[in-house]
């Protein structure tokens, strides 16, 4: 089939190289000419494992990107993976998505025949009935259910891992209102549900909208309430890691998703949190555990640095904050909780030193405002600090070791449930 990605960044790219890599010829439509401009020639513009080998395979032949909306005329379908950014208040901001679906409807009013669109971005319920349809309507001079169709498909892939849960999903969920849509939906995922064991799950537009919120928030008020129970655990001196290993026993509870520690970060569950509960607010509902979940994921890095401050003044004193990145294996620094740590230790008068396997030149992108000093290695950081922060699990903590004797005073705070326990250190664990 001939597919159309609107939007090539973390979702839109990752799209497009596994649908050319399931046998589609994709075109990738952004605004970024430098985007553009290196899947042309065969780059990745993000990096994901196993991406840069996808596009460099299929680029120049059923890949390629172009800043020109025309070229979805060729093509069957439209995928939008555009940005959904919160507002001040955590609301969805839509206009880019506005803004998408006017160039789109532009561009399709020279059409002739079916074009089916797809909402893949994440939106707020009524989202692509209510803002997306009209946008297109009004720019095309056609009717949906006439001219063109509209279907919705979430995403569930993970930084990280895109291309692996791209390609093996659990599920693929197809929302619409015409028997139509699903069937084109369903030739475009035919390949991928044939070799993956994914459930395709067919429901209505709003319902699909609603099962990526429902899938986000889920998982992030199960990090919260993990977080909640390991905060008891440190009150009684009992692990919560323990604690958790013996409740993912009971298969109602499962075993994903229990790491309690400095809380959830990223691009995805906060603002999503966020977006669905001022949605929740606007229609009339407060809705108290997905507010609880915020409120405990904000908790948590403050009480990572109460436990410093029990045991250390950092006034005028060096520490090391090991990891920058929301998450290990990306260099996203989105919502990452270094950020408040960092900001607590400065408001506390410390000259912090910060470490990152990969995401240091992001982070000083991301946060120009934030002044650090940045250590090539952990043993760099390390060395002279009066305590350790550990910020991200990524797998390298665990293997420090003798790195720490070069500390000033052996003070390691642990956020992640990442550093080994060692002798010749004082370890301190948030929930353990
Ligand atoms: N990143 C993830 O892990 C993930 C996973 C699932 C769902 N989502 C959702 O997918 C959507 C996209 O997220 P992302 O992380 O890929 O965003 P992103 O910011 O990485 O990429 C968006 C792309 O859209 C382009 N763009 C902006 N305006 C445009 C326009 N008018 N026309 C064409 N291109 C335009 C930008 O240049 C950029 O390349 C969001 O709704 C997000 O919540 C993200
Ligand atoms: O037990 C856990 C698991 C995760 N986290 C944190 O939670 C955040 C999110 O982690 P993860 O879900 O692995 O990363 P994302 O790439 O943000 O993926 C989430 O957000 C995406 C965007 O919506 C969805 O598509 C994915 O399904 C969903 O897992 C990170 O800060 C993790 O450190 C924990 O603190 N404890």
């Amino acid at each position: 089939m001939h597919v159309s990605i609107v939007g090539s960044g973390y979702v839109g790219t990752t799209v497009a190289a596994c649908l050319a890599d399931l046998g589609h010829d994709v075109t990738n439509v952004d605004v970024d000419e430098d985007i553009v401009a290196a899947i042309n020639d065969g780059e990745s513009p993000i990096h994901e494992p196993g991406l840069a080998d996808l596009v460099a395979e299929h680029a120049g032949d059923t890949l390629r990107a172009t800043t020109d909306y025309d070229a979805v005329r060729e093509t069957d379908v439209t995928f939008l993976a555009l940005p959904t950014p919160s507002e001040a208040d955590g609301a969805i901001d839509l206009a880019y998505m506005e803004a998408g679906a006017t160039s789109l409807g532009e561009a399709l009013a020279e059409k002739e025949g079916d074009h089916l669109v797809v909402v893949k971005s994440t939106v707020v319920p009524g989202s692509t009935e209510e803002v997306v349809t009209p946008a297109i309507e009004e720019a095309s001079g056609e009717t949906a259910g006439e001219g063109f169709h509209v279907a919705m498909n979430p995403e569930f892939l993970r930084m990280g891992t895109a291309v692996e849960d791209f390609l093996d999903p659990q599920k693929v969920v197809f929302g619409a209102r015409e028997p139509a849509a699903y069937d084109t939906l369903g030739d475009v995922f035919a390949p991928l549900v044939e070799e993956s064991d994914a459930a395709v799950v067919e429901t209505g537009l709003r319902e699909a909208e609603m099962i990526k919120y429902a899938n986000n928030g889920f998982l992030a008020a199960k990090v919260s309430l993990i977080n909640d129970i390991g905060n008891i655990c440190k009150e009684f001196d009992v692990d919560a890691y323990e604690v958790a290993d013996a409740i993912a026993l009971d298969d109602r509870i499962g075993g994903r998703f229990l790491r309690s520690g400095i809380g959830y970060g990223g691009s995805c569950f906060p603002k999503d949190v966020n977006a669905i509960i001022a949605a929740a607010r606007d229609a009339g509902y407060e809705p108290p555990m997905l507010e609880a979940t915020v409120e405990v994921n904000d908790l948590q890095p403050e009480r990572l640095l109460g436990l410093l401050d029990e045991r250390a003044d950092v006034a005028g004193e060096r520490v090391a904050v090991l990891g920058l990145s929301f998450k290990p294996g990306t260099d996203d620094v989105r919502k990452t909780r270094a950020v408040p740590v960092i900001e607590g230790l400065q408001e506390r008068g410390a000259e912090v030193v910060a470490y990152d396997p990969v995401a240091t030149e992001s982070f000083a992108e991301h946060y120009p405002d934030i002044e650090v000093e940045y250590a090539d290695s952990a043993a760099e950081a390390l060395d002279g600090a009066r305590a350790a922060v550990a910020v991200t699990d990524w797998d390298e903590f665990a293997a420090l070791d003798s790195e720490f004797d070069a500390m000033a005073t052996p003070l390691v705070l642990d956020g992640r449930h990442i550093v080994e326990r060692r002798d010749g250190i004082e370890y301190v664990g948030l929930t353990w």
